[in-house]
């Protein structure tokens, strides 16, 4: 089957997954930015996010939305969670009689309502087929075709063999869930935890200290995604700790490199011009917090990132305040 592939995004992760579904299918690639796609255009290659990695034939570069979309056989999101209500919202313009599946490679939660982008799109698309990519995944490494597995979650069966054939081939393997909450909160909590071992680092605290804020973030992450009704059972698959060993150990990720500046003494804003891309815990992060704050759970360590991040906070301070702790039962 050689079908359209539209891809919203040309970050990293939007190009990587860009190629990888180029071996089977045409790709359109679209970016916000006219500069950057005319420069891809010219070289076959996004040199701003992954440089190494040339584009196939199958991939088309667009800069015009409209184009990008209207004859996808599916449309696959993978801007930042900062733009992705936006890109439902050209969605919408464009009155599509029917929208194609849509699947969702973006980490994060809705910063105007602290809830999942799922419940944002189905609010949009009451009745579309939305699905959610997430899992142990580094772009640089999968547009390499190096092996990945990776989780698609969505509201049923049907919804899944929908999509899940495009991207599981090749390197990529896929398997299906059906905990769509607990798919998203577990991508993004992994991202505030990641940030967290990156402090702990930065600071030499040790391999000790990072695997304890693995194992407790771990614990944390699934109370709040039990609370917001995810299967536990998720968060020790790969979007829970698949995803979070991936980002909390590896300094590919840039949620682990954020934090790692941090505790080498870098100012918040010193060390997102470091990293020079997105930052999926910082974004969200105060979200998770005033999740935990509402729903009366405790999470931590969240609670302590967001300090750094948010009240100034020390991260040596910070950190050792996790330690000092009442006593209690794991
Ligand atoms: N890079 C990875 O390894 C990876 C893997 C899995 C998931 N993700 C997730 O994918 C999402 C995108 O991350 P990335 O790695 O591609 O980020 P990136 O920093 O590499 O690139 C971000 C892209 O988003 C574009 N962008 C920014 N604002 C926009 C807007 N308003 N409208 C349209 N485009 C906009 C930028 O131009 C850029 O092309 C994040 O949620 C991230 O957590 C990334
Ligand atoms: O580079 P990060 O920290 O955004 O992590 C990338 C992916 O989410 C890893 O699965």
């Amino acid at each position: 089957m050689n079908k359209t592939i539209a891809v919203i995004g040309a970050g990293s992760w939007g190009t990587a997954l860009a190629i990888h579904l180029a071996a089977k299918h045409s790709v359109n690639l679209w970016s916000h930015n006219k500069e950057h796609v005319a420069e891809m255009r010219a070289l076959r290659l996004n040199e701003r996010f992954l440089p190494e990695t040339p584009f196939p034939d199958s991939i088309s570069l667009f800069e015009d939305f409209n184009e990008t979309v209207i004859n996808a056989d599916i449309i696959l999101i993978a801007t930042p969670s900062t733009a992705f209500n936006e890109m439902l919202q050209k969605l919408q313009k464009l009155q599509l009689p029917k929208l194609p599946p849509v699947v969702s490679a973006t980490k994060g939660l809705d910063h105007s309502t602290n809830g999942f982008l799922s419940d944002t799109f189905y609010q949009t698309f009451p009745n579309a087929n939305f699905t959610v990519l997430s899992g142990p995944s580094f772009a640089k490494e999968v547009a390499k075709l190096y092996p990945t597995a990776i989780a698609i979650a969505g509201k049923n069966e049907l919804e899944l063999e929908a999509v899940i054939p495009y991207f599981h081939h090749d390197n990529m393997r896929v398997y299906g869930n059906l905990d769509i909450k607990g798919v998203q909160l577990a991508g993004a909590y992994k991202n505030v935890i990641a940030i967290a071992t990156g402090i702990s680092d930065g600071l030499g605290f040790g391999a000790n200290a990072r695997a304890a804020l693995i194992t407790r973030g771990l614990a944390e992450m699934t109370r709040l995604g039990i609370a917001l009704q995810g299967d536990p059972e998720t968060f020790k698959g790969l979007a829970g700790l698949g995803d979070l060993v991936l980002t909390a150990t590896d300094n590919q990720s840039r949620n682990r490199r954020f934090g790692l500046y941090l505790g080498q003494g870098l100012k918040t804003n010193e060390a997102f011009e470091e990293v020079g891309q997105v930052v999926e815990g910082a974004n969200i992060v105060k979200n998770i917090y005033e999740l935990g704050e509402t729903m009366g759970i405790d999470l931590p360590i969240a609670q302590q990132v967001y300090k750094i991040l948010h009240k100034n906070v020390l991260p040596n301070t910070s950190l050792r305040q996790l330690l000092s702790r009442e006593q209690k039962i794991e």
